[in-house]
């Protein structure tokens, strides 16, 4: 496998595979699934392969994992790069050769348009999709919300979509860029050197790492007015579109919910986007009782410097993609219709200067 680290998180030589089960193929597959190197995508793959490995007890597992020039490039602020493909694109061409069978991404992560041969194989049951708010340890026990910072107190964000929320409802302070894996950005916020005195952060990429102790606090649309990634908290499988064994591996480990859920803020992104990315917020929540069973989805276009927005809050009953792809769409038009064409005018405009990452 030219072009990879191989990295033998579970030994897979070592799988005790039981003796075949009557009455179900024992037939015997290998699958090479790819990540990207980092602690956190190791830990999402092993969530995944967990899953698979209980769901299709004949079946082997390889992981390989392999560094990005995404993974590489930390320390240059990542909006000055204009493509998300930056993280994927590496491990898409190992797939559509035949050297990998699946890839296991942070559904966040990846591009909302996909090379034509390759698609979004399964979303697994999504971790919690907030940011959290972080706060550096000389501050523990005086500060437990964004209000409590004293002003001109420095946050680090690692994404326009937070930054401009957080401007708009918190303009007291002061927000930075700040960059690397989820250890990196601690460390950097835990330094006593440093400027930050608060960090925002995936609570799901903290508690796939045992850190969720960290957390000071949930932001949400009832605390810091701060709608979430699209995406954010879910792992997303790709797989080659022609793939019918992948795509059977698959089905046992999709989640309807999570998969309804995201498909409808993915297919928001992609109408907006025109092809780039945008600063837009999401929060969707499945309503659910004896009498409604709706997915109640809100949204947010926001303009830079947190001054302009536009957004909406709706719900649907989803039961298929198809209903989720069209419902996505809608609440698109509905942001609209709300001005989110002129703020992202004025974004695109604004790209000739700085090139807008999206979301981190
Ligand atoms: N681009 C960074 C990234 N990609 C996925 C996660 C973890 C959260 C998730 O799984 O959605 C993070 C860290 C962060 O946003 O703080």
């Amino acid at each position: 496998m030219a072009g990879l680290q191989d990295a033998p998180i579970v030994n897979e030589t070592t799988i005790e595979t039981s003796a075949p089960v009557s009455g179900q193929s024992s037939q015997k597959a290998t699958f090479h699934v790819g990540t990207r190197a980092s602690l956190l995508a190791r830990v999402q793959t092993d969530e995944v392969v967990k899953a698979l490995r209980a769901a299709w007890p004949d079946h082997l597992f390889e992981i390989h994992a392999m560094t990005t020039t995404g993974d590489k490039n930390q320390t240059t602020a990542l909006h000055k790069f204009n493509e998300k493909a930056l993280w994927t694109q590496e491990l898409e061409v190992l797939l559509q050769n035949g050297e990998l069978d699946f890839i296991v991404h942070s559904l966040k992560d990846m591009p909302t348009q996909l090379p034509v041969d390759l698609q979004l194989g399964a979303v697994t049951k999504r971790r919690d999709p907030r940011d959290a708010l972080v706060i550096k340890p000389s501050l523990v026990g005086k500060c437990r919300s964004l209000a409590d910072l004293p002003e001109g107190s420095v946050v680090g964000t690692s994404s326009l979509r937070r930054t401009a929320q957080l401007k708009r409802r918190y303009p007291q302070l002061r927000y930075a860029d700040v960059r690397g894996n989820l250890g990196t950005r601690l460390a950097k916020l835990d330094n006593p050197e440093s400027e930050y005195a608060a960090i925002i952060i995936a609570v799901a990429g903290l508690d796939r790492l045992g850190m969720g102790d960290r957390i000071t606090s949930y932001l949400s649309s009832s605390h810091g007015g701060m709608l979430g990634a699209v995406g954010q908290g879910a792992l997303g499988i790709e797989s080659r579109r022609d793939d019918r064994r992948v795509e059977e591996l698959l089905s046992r480990i999709g989640h309807e919910r999570s998969t309804f859920a995201t498909l409808t803020e993915r297919s928001l992104m992609r109408t907006l986007e025109g092809g780039c990315s945008v600063p837009i917020g999401v929060e969707t929540e499945w309503k659910t009782d004896e009498l409604t069973d709706e997915l109640l989805m809100r949204a947010v276009v926001i303009s830079l410097d947190g001054d302009e927005v536009a957004e909406t809050e709706t719900r649907k009953r989803i039961l298929s993609r198809q209903d989720a792809e069209d419902f996505g769409f809608e609440v698109a038009r509905q942001l609209v219709a709300k001005g989110a064409d002129k703020i992202l005018e004025k974004i695109q405009l604004n790209r000739q200067i700085i090139h807008d990452q999206g979301d981190a």
